[in-house]
């Protein structure tokens, strides 16, 4: 929780309670349910909620808009970002139902009312979104084919808003299709070792094609 604090220390109490919150409500289903690998449920904070959260050092969500988290697992990125936006409203879908069963769960235990989550395949997704948010779910080139008819047409920021993607690693060969995708590092933001081989990926609707 520390860690959260650092580097987002202008936090409400109700949303320091929130992030609190979900170490308990974490750990609790991970001891019925593998939802996040056991190898990693130790760095809750650092692993899965503070990786979440780099989307928002790359791009602030003004209230009013409407974000897809595509494959959303037990919730990352979308609770995180979910807490630290509340006047944003986030959808979160992943194909498989008990994930979003405990989704569902996080949701209801901290009272987020900007939250829907619901069992969906991404292509089926039904909306006009603003931003679609992902981590580790597929390779660019088949997210972008997913999602692309999904982002809303008229938009005040074409080059803002689109795609952000959570990645790790060399993406040269993932991104040679989007020349225009920006990577941003989140070694920048945050000190934790974690952290080197990390970036955002973000790629605006006017060059989603
Ligand atoms: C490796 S997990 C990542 C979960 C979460 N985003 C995270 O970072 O912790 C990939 C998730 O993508 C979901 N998924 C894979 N293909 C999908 C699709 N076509 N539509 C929706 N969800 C999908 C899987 O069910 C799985 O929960």
């Amino acid at each position: 929780m520390d860690e959260i604090l650092k580097y987002f220390p202008n936090l409400t109490d109700l949303q320091k309670e929130q992030f609190a919150k979900l170490d308990f409500l974490y750990h609790d289903w991970n001891e019925k349910i593998n939802v996040i690998s056991r190898k990693d449920i130790d760095a809750l904070y650092t692993k899965h909620i503070l990786h979440s959260l780099g989307i928002a050092k790359v791009m602030k969500f003004e209230p009013g808009t409407y974000v897809l988290d595509v494959g959303t697992g037990g919730g990352f990125p979308g609770i995180p970002l979910a807490i630290l936006y509340p006047e944003t409203r986030f959808y979160l879908i992943d194909i498989i139902a008990k994930k979003i069963k405990v989704v569902q769960s996080v949701v209801d235990a901290l009272e987020l009312k900007n939250v829907k989550a619901e069992q969906l395949r991404a292509e089926n997704v039904k909306g006009d979104f603003d931003f679609i948010v992902s981590r580790a779910v597929t390779n660019m080139p088949d997210f972008v084919s997913w999602v692309k008819t999904k982002i809303k047409k008229q938009q005040k920021h074409a080059l803002k808003n689109g795609i952000l993607y959570l990645k790790g690693g060399d993406l040269t060969e993932e991104l040679k299709d989007f020349p225009k995708a920006t990577e941003y590092n989140l070694a920048d933001f945050f000190e934790d070792e974690f952290f080197e081989t990390k970036k955002v990926v973000h790629l605006p609707l006017k060059f989603v094609v």
